[in-house]
């Protein structure tokens, strides 16, 4: 079954139908954020994030994903991604580099990251039905070539849920993970999955002091994030 045969099974309409329409004050509002955040969105970029967005309205009961499903909340949430990728653009991120989002949770930052970036993104998730929302969104987004892999980082081991998916420490160029761990945590544990000189992205809020080795930042008006090199 394809993943847009599941989705339109779960909610029981046609969701290919319903991600056509425009948008365009939500096109509007998604450029404005990447122009201010230092990049500008790709056409390709904007569409698959409609398509996400349209994917967690309408699925984010059905998986579980708790959090906002309005769209003005969900947006929130985008635009906090598009952060991230603006810090990537500001430090210089390269096609088929690998990135390492610990803790997707409904995806965020790893697939705002994987529609905007062509890095291969590798994204952690314990939870079943979140792992199964993951994998579905990737491939409606068309990005095949990231993966979804359900088990917990704890420091530097992988504890996997599915036998014979395996993480290997220390070799990423780009970890990121949000509303995971405290940030001095994760800036610990993700230094020791980047390779030396790769970047440990971190959330914080916009008053917290620099991070020893921090070479980037993007503000925004709550969040700031921060890219510390490994
Ligand atoms: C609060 S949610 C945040 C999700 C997402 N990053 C976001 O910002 O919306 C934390 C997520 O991390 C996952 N998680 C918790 N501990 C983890 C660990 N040690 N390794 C990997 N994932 C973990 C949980 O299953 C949950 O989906």
């Amino acid at each position: 079954m394809s993943s847009s045969d599941m989705l339109d099974r779960i909610e029981g309409s046609s969701y290919s139908a319903s991600v056509q329409g425009s948008n365009a004050d939500v096109e509007q509002r998604l450029a404005a954020a990447a122009t201010r955040f230092g990049f500008e969105l790709e056409p390709r970029s904007v569409d698959r994030l409609r398509q996400l967005l349209e994917l967690w309205s309408r699925f984010g009961r059905a998986f579980n994903l708790s959090g906002a499903t309005d769209e003005t909340g969900l947006l929130e949430h985008v635009l906090e991604g598009l952060q991230v990728v603006g810090l990537a653009h500001r430090i210089g991120w390269r096609a088929g580099q690998i990135w390492l989002d610990v803790g997707s949770g409904a995806g965020f930052p790893g697939l705002v990251v994987a529609a905007c970036l062509e890095v291969q993104v590798t994204l952690v998730e314990p939870r079943e039905r979140r792992a199964s929302f993951l994998d579905l969104a990737l491939n409606q987004v068309g990005r095949r070539d990231c993966r979804v892999i359900r088990g917990h980082i704890e420091g530097k081991s992988w504890r996997p849920i599915r036998t014979g998916e395996t993480l290997v420490a220390g070799g990423f160029d780009w970890s990121s993970a949000r509303a995971v761990f405290a940030p001095d945590a994760w800036v610990e544990v993700g230094r020791q999955w980047v390779r030396k000189g790769g970047i440990v992205v971190a959330h914080v809020r916009a008053e917290t002091e620099q991070f020893e080795g921090e070479v980037a930042r993007v503000d925004g008006e709550r969040w700031s994030i921060r890219g510390v090199r490994g």
